[in-house]
């Protein structure tokens, strides 16, 4: 992201914002409620354009209607949708299919499902989940896709102590794998679990650099 400018109506939200993710790092991004996390994401997402700067993954503007982009970038955000008639397991297996997991779709939905603690819901449509239980799920839905890059939108909100747990270490073993992560969080432990740079709201809408942290590893 270079020189990123952007805003609603009168309102600057992002002022001059620029930073780069590499392979196997993470990034995370935080500030209080209304700062413009989700907003950034969306960005880096290329769900939404900047009023000014660029935003480019893999030296292409991001454009989340781009295949080639969205077979390498998986994002889980606060508006996550879901197919109401179809089980937990229905949902990822199609979702793992469409996106080219083929002959291996069936073992990858499966390992997905238990990692994210799902395994006792795993044939209950989403109506039937309690909040940290759809979460986990559209965490897995992100899983379950093929990714260099994840994209994750405050992945704890809903999760219990244990979950984030997981959460860190799938987040640590997909860096390990080379895999960038760009994460907004308000919860410093996790931060500091699973990032390696971090940036923060300044009041005018520019990004000031913020460690991690130690974090709970
Ligand atoms: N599409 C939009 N049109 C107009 N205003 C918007 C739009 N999207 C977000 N906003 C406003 O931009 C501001 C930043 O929103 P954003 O969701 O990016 O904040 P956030 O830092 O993620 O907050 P939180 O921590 O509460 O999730 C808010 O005041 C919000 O109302």
């Amino acid at each position: 992201m270079t020189g990123v400018h952007h805003g609603y109506g009168e309102r600057t939200l992002l002022t001059d914002v620029s930073f780069t993710l590499r392979a196997g790092s993470c990034l995370v991004v935080r500030g209080g409620n209304g700062t413009g996390k989700s907003t950034l994401l969306r960005l880096a997402a290329g769900r939404e354009s900047p009023r000014a700067g660029t935003v480019t993954l893999d030296g292409r503007p991001s454009d989340e209607d781009d295949p080639r982009q969205r077979a390498r970038v998986a994002v889980v955000l606060e508006d996550d949708a879901h197919h109401p008639d179809l089980s937990v397991r229905e949902h990822l297996l199609l979702v793992a299919l469409a996106h080219g997991r083929g002959e291996s779709a069936e073992e990858v939905v499966d390992g997905v499902v238990a990692d994210h603690g799902l395994t006792g819901q795993a044939d209950l449509t989403p109506d039937h989940l309690s909040s940290g239980q759809r979460r986990a799920f559209a965490l897995a839905a992100a899983f379950v896709r093929p990714h260099r890059l994840l994209i994750l939108d405050e992945p704890e909100s809903g999760l219990d102590g244990r979950a984030r747990h997981r959460l860190a270490d799938r987040l640590n073993s997909a860096r390990a794998g080379g895999v960038a992560v760009l994460l907004a969080t308000h919860d410093d432990r996790l931060a500091g679990a699973v990032a390696d740079t971090g940036l923060r709201f300044a009041p005018d809408g520019r990004l000031l650099p913020d460690p991690p942290g130690d974090g709970v590893r």
